[in-house]
């Protein structure tokens, strides 16, 4: 079970498992907080029939279970020849109750391997003053990642790993960046004796009947937005730049059209931090219809016409983007980036030849600069924390007010279950 909060590197480290499984056929289940599957689609690739999207809400709260079980099934049927399953929980998951659901299943090929839990060592002082429910988590992993030591310091790498350590019982806690572990670490699986891994039996017994009320997702809502017309760069960039402080996680891809009609923007915000990652669009799977039609239905926008003959403009290109954050104005930020999208009017201009620079300097030039084996993100990547983007060239923010709704943007609002 891979767990850990909001952007911490749980889907980074699952692809560097993949990557170096040395023989062991891994299989995901991954469980995405917001109702696009970005973790489901940056993991799928990787390995076809063998990853498994557990869809929208936290898969703790599952009223219904089987959906898991079934999953479980396929994947150790003996036709599959899966060793190891790998349970990505989303962000905000409660990992007791997911260990639960695991050891509760009646499959006798199924035996639970602990719970790994993914720190982020530069957010880790912040999340945990805002969360406390963290230093429970810690105590019940098997195995800690001090996830993105890249991004501090050694002193505080140090601080954060003693504080980490005494919050921990008898889990090992390893420092990583990209979630570059070695995979032993994980796959040395345990009987399931009385005790399993940090949780005893009676440790979950008595989390029967659990209170809601402390789970991390409650608190956060999630709204999704999907889009067939391209992004403006600079628009978006202003966007971004002014993103509340509640809105603690951004994921997707982002298409900026004629901007750069070569690429699609992988797009990551944890706190604030902000990458985006190009990616070649001839190496993307072409989505053969209109993602998330249902996620039209609540939304202001669904008075707009269905964007039949919009969907497919730039050649099956799409705009995908999970937001989650808490006291967040779902409603203004899908409005926000409604405004961001260039409309049918807009995309007849030529394309603003500097629009990209603002986007550029969250894409860092040199894949080995922070990233040495460059396994991360094979596009070339930067990490630039959000102070820095006080310095973004912000110019297009007053193109904002010039919104149609004519056009082919999707969007979805999923409130916490
Ligand atoms: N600098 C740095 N960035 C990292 C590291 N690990 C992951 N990232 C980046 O952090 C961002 C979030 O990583 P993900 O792996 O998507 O995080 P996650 O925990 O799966 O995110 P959620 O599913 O939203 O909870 C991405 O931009 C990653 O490339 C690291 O060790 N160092």
């Amino acid at each position: 079970m891979l767990a850990g909060f909001l952007g911490s590197g749980k889907t980074t480290l699952l692809n560097h498992l993949l990557h170096s499984s040395r023989g062991s056929r891994i299989a995901a289940v991954v469980n995405d907080f917001g109702a696009i599957e970005i973790d489901a689609m940056a993991v799928a690739g990787q390995l076809g029939d063998s990853t498994v999207s557990l869809g929208n809400g936290c898969l703790c709260c599952a009223v219904d279970v089987s959906e898991l079980d079934a999953y479980l099934d396929r994947l150790t049927g003996p036709a599959a020849g899966i060793d190891v399953i790998v349970i990505e929980a989303s962000g905000l998951a409660e990992p007791r109750e997911l260990a639960r659901m695991v050891l509760a299943s009646e499959n006798p090929r199924v035996v639970y391997g602990g719970l790994v839990e993914v720190v982020d060592a530069a957010e880790f002082d912040a999340t945990r003053e805002r969360h406390p429910e963290i230093e429970r988590h810690l105590r019940i992993a098997d195995l800690v990642v001090l996830n993105k030591t890249d991004r501090v310091d050694a002193a505080a790498r140090e601080q954060t790993l003693g504080v980490v350590r005494s919050l921990t019982d008898r889990a090992a806690v390893v420092c990583a960046s990209y979630g570059r572990i070695d995979p032993e670490l994980l796959f040395d699986r345990k009987a399931v004796t009385e005790r399993v891994g940090q949780l005893s039996f009676d440790d979950l017994r008595a989390h029967e009947g659990h209170a809601d009320h402390e789970h991390l997702h409650l608190a956060y809502d999630s709204v999704s937005f999907t889009s067939g017309m391209p992004m403006d760069p600079r628009r978006t960039m202003a966007f971004l730049d002014s993103r509340p402080k509640g809105l603690y996680r951004i994921k997707g891809y982002i298409d900026f059209g004629a901007a750069d009609p070569v690429n699609r923007y992988e797009v990551h915000a944890v706190g604030r931090f902000l990458r985006f990652s190009p990616e070649p669009w001839s190496s993307v799977p072409a989505t053969p219809e209109p993602p998330m039609p249902g996620a039209w239905a609540s939304e202001p926008w669904a008075s707009l016409p269905l964007p039949s003959e919009n969907w497919g403009v730039g050649g099956g290109r799409f705009t995908r983007l999970v937001l989650i954050g808490s006291a967040i104005d779902g409603d203004a930020l899908l409005e926000g980036l409604a405004a961001c999208r260039i409309t049918t009017s807009g995309a007849q201009e030529p394309p603003d030849e500097h629009g990209m620079w603002g986007v550029l300097r969250y894409v860092r030039r040199s894949a080995d600069e922070d990233d040495p084996a460059g396994a991360a993100d094979a596009g070339g990547t930067a990490d630039v924390d959000r102070g820095d983007a006080a310095a973004t060239d912000t110019d297009g923010v007053g193109d904002t007010g010039s919104t149609e709704y004519s056009d082919a943007g999707g969007t979805g609002r999923t409130q916490a279950p």
